[in-house]
């Protein structure tokens, strides 16, 4: 059987279950409930602290996991990134009282806190910066400048209204741009079947989310126009209409272009064009 971790709460948990809802997995009913065997679909959930996940995978107690890069990267545990699921994402960076500091350079000798302590070592060691100290706090890093246990902090930034609320800015360019990932140990065997299946499932997901599929029917004069419009992921679908010199075309196309293919579909003389929602796909 198959041994994922998935996040069993924080910002990763609930849009990590939905995936895997829409993937066709079964999930926890209860909160509370740690290992969930989906025995349909040959695979066993570990329900474990996002933090955690990687030290699993690491190690190899665990097959595969979900996790957020930033969080795979702090552990510096032998695990690799294998696929982007593209929820969860944020950048990681300095941050302090305006003026404290205007790059990585200026935070030589300073007390820097985060939840993160390897992803800024590693970072800061790239840029040759010595800081006085790094301290690991578990959550609301911004709070420790106000409480003087840092100079400078290091933490997950997404809309930045956080910082704001405290009148902190972020200092100098992000550290990293982070988002949920599945990851697998190194040196894992990338041909292996259930691994494989999972990992078509998650990125069938994505592509399910990711594209509608769009319909038309247009004249035959006009299909060379209408097939640059609409070239789908390896071909589109043409039959004949009954009405003579017409076909009918369905294609996939990116679901946030799908307004403006369609208005552009319409110009080039395309007509009963609909976009219609992808529940499943197997790309
Ligand atoms: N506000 C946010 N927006 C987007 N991603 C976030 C946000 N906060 C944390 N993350 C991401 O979530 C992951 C951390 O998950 P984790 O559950 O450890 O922390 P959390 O979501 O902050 O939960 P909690 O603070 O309740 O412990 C990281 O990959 C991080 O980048
Ligand atoms: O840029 P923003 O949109 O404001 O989001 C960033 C904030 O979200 C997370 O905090 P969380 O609520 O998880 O609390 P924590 O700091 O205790 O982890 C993160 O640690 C930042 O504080
Ligand atoms: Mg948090």
């Amino acid at each position: 059987m198959l041994r994922i971790a998935i996040p069993n709460k924080g910002s990763l948990s609930d849009s990590a279950a939905r995936m895997l809802h829409e993937a066709g997995y079964r999930l926890r009913t209860e909160s509370n409930e740690l290992v969930v065997v989906d025995e349909a679909n040959g695979v066993e959930f570990f329900y474990l602290r996002p933090r955690d996940i990687a030290t699993y995978v690491g190690s190899g107690q665990l097959d595969i996991g979900i996790t957020g890069r930033d969080l795979l990267l702090d552990s510096a545990a032998p695990a690799e990134e294998v696929l982007k699921l593209g929820f969860a994402r944020s950048t990681f960076r300095f941050a302090g009282v305006p003026g404290s500091a205007g790059s990585v350079n200026d935070l030589a000798g300073m007390t820097i806190a985060t939840s993160y302590p390897g992803v800024v070592a590693k970072h800061l060691a790239e840029h040759g910066v010595e800081a006085a100290g790094i301290v690991r706090l578990d959550g609301a890093v911004e709070t420790s400048l106000r409480l003087g246990v840092a100079q400078v902090i290091a933490d997950v930034v997404e809309t930045g209204a956080t910082l704001a609320h405290l009148g902190l800015e972020v200092i100098g360019e992000p550290i990293m741009h982070s988002e949920a990932i599945i990851i697998r140990p190194f040196g894992a065997d990338a041909s292996h079947p259930p691994a494989q299946r999972f990992l078509r499932r998650m990125q069938s997901v994505l592509v399910a989310r990711g594209y509608v599929m769009v319909d038309y029917d247009i004249a035959a004069r006009h299909l060379d126009k209408a097939m640059a419009l609409t070239p789908g992921l390896e071909s589109p679908t043409i039959s004949p209409l009954h009405r003579e010199g017409w076909s009918a075309v369905r294609s996939m196309v990116p679901a946030d272009k799908a307004h403006t293919v369609m208005d552009e579909l319409a110009a080039v003389g395309a007509r009963a064009i609909l976009a219609t929602r992808i529940h499943a796909c197997r790309i």
